[in-house]
């Protein structure tokens, strides 16, 4: 059976494959190491990737194209007053996320004042404990603990850390994969049940966390030629994972 397939194929990569793609295939993480290196600032850098996060949806292009693009306009655009001021100036001119540009203010608008009070010294206490700072993320958003852009955060919130604390966290299993039109369209061909309680359930069968699962799948998934080249460059399991993509 297909579900089983897919089970197995995941056992056999595990956290320690899942981590290698996020490394070194994934471009977003690519995209924030860029960023880290030009803006020179741990804490700044941070909270960036969070307010970013929290305005990844209903993007204009793929997410990859949005990353890069949020890591070039930051590396010349230094934030000079606030994150909503300096995302005032970035989305108008934007070309991989025009579409309701006032509600994703609105958002960072709710957004800012928690970042504000957040030092290097909290992030890193919220990396030893991403369930927590979820939570936080839930109550100052008003969002539901599934909401694609929360748990998405906290993935992207995972990256940023590890690049700044120089170590590695894996993600906790209690929280969901984001729900984004490529996890939605690939569940599809193993179930009508909601992505999510599926997930759920498959990580627990195979013991790797939903966010991690969806660091195997997303990148692939997204059909670029760069991917698959440093996939085979960095993954010895890379055909594992094309296959993955093919069922
Ligand atoms: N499930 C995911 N959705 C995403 N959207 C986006 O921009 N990046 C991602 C991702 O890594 N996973």
């Amino acid at each position: 059976m297909k579900v089983e397939v897919l089970k197995n194929i995941l056992m056999e990569l595990g956290v320690e494959c899942a981590r290698i793609i996020e490394e070194k295939v994934d471009l977003q993480f690519l995209a924030l190491k860029n960023l880290y290196k030009n803006l020179g600032d741990d804490e700044l850098f941070i909270k960036l990737v969070i307010a970013n996060s929290i305005v990844s949806y209903q993007l204009s292009a793929k997410g990859e194209q949005w990353w890069l693009e949020f890591s070039n306009y930051f590396s010349r655009n230094y934030p000079k007053t606030t994150i909503l001021r300096s995302y005032s100036e970035f989305l108008p001119k934007s070309k991989t996320n025009k579409r309701l540009i006032p509600s994703k203010l609105n958002r960072l608008e709710r957004l800012e004042p928690f970042l504000m009070n957040l030092t290097l010294e909290n992030f890193e206490g919220y990396y030893n404990n991403m369930l927590k700072f979820r939570n936080d993320l839930v109550r100052v958003m008003r969002a539901k603990e599934d909401a694609k852009t929360i748990v998405f955060a906290v993935k992207m919130f995972g990256y940023a850390s590890r690049i700044v604390f120089k170590n590695f966290v894996p993600y906790p299993i209690e929280i969901p994969i984001p729900k984004d039109f490529r996890i939605e369209n690939y569940t599809k061909r193993f179930t009508s049940e909601n992505p999510v309680k599926f997930w759920e359930r498959i990580s627990k069968d195979v013991g790797i966390p939903p966010l991690h699962i969806d660091s195997i799948l997303w990148p692939v998934l997204g059909g670029e030629e760069e991917v698959k080249k440093r996939l085979k460059e960095h993954c010895e399991k890379a055909e594992l994972v094309l296959r993955l993509s093919s069922l």
